[in-house]
């Protein structure tokens, strides 16, 4: 089995541009966002892919539609789901990350850009973004990789830092120093033995917290907007 798992974050944004809070907001790429998925399509040359996800907002599906305009793919499954969406930044959306850091101090603006479990005014902590991925990856992709498929998501900054807390088996402390570059391919060649860990036991799997035990099926019924 050689089930190949690429995950590559969109390239730069118009408000990653301006610094600005971007989250739900569906805002374009800008010309080196282009560029970066041009490098990401080129990096990626000679890579087997057979399925692409991706989430509802442009800024992913843009990049996606470059790499694969670059590899000269004529046809390829393309999964899009809201559930691999960008956090909702709340009432933060919009708002210039520099001037917030000003008004509310650089330790609030981090703890809500940085920590685990604390959600910023009216918007989603990484948990909750870790919430609605997960059960995403569990059911829809990681069926493909038991396959042996070649997997290539392209989504956003925190949604994608979820599943590598995941993939990965990262704590709080350790995601909250993990930093994903605009349009780069992060690959994972798995091992039989390495999918087979990711696999819940049963219905139920710890979180990363290493306390709370989640049951996939209470989170499946949760989360049922974001299930295709
Ligand atoms: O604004 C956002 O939606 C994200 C990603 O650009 O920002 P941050 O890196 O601060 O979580």
């Amino acid at each position: 089995m050689n089930a190949k798992l690429i995950l590559i974050r969109h390239g730069q944004s118009q408000w990653n541009l301006e610094n600005r809070f971007t989250g739900w907001q569906n805002v374009g790429l800008t010309e080196k966002g282009e560029e970066e998925a041009h490098l990401a399509g080129i990096q990626l040359k000679g890579e087997k892919i057979d399925i692409a996800f991706t989430s509802t907002l442009l800024r992913a599906q843009k990049t996606l539609d470059i790499i694969l305009e670059e590899l000269h793919f004529q046809s390829l499954t393309i999964m899009s789901n809201k559930a691999l969406n960008e956090r909702c930044y709340g009432e933060l959306e919009g708002l210039d990350k520099a001037e917030t850091a000003l008004k509310y101090g650089e330790e609030q603006v981090l703890t809500w850009r940085r920590s685990y479990d604390v959600s910023p005014p009216g918007g989603e902590s990484l948990k909750n973004t870790f919430d609605r991925v997960i059960p995403y990856f569990l059911n829809r992709i990681l069926p493909l990789l038991e396959m042996g498929e070649h997997v290539l998501v392209v989504a956003h900054g925190n949604s994608l830092r979820s599943l590598i807390m995941f993939l990965e088996d990262l704590t709080p402390e350790q995601i909250q120093l993990t930093e994903l570059p605009t349009g780069v391919p992060q690959i994972y060649d798995f091992s039989d033995e390495q999918l087979h860990s990711l696999r819940p036991k049963g219905d139920q799997f710890k979180v990363p917290d290493k306390k709370t035990t989640y049951d996939l099926r209470n989170l499946e019924n949760k989360h049922d907007q974001f299930t295709d």
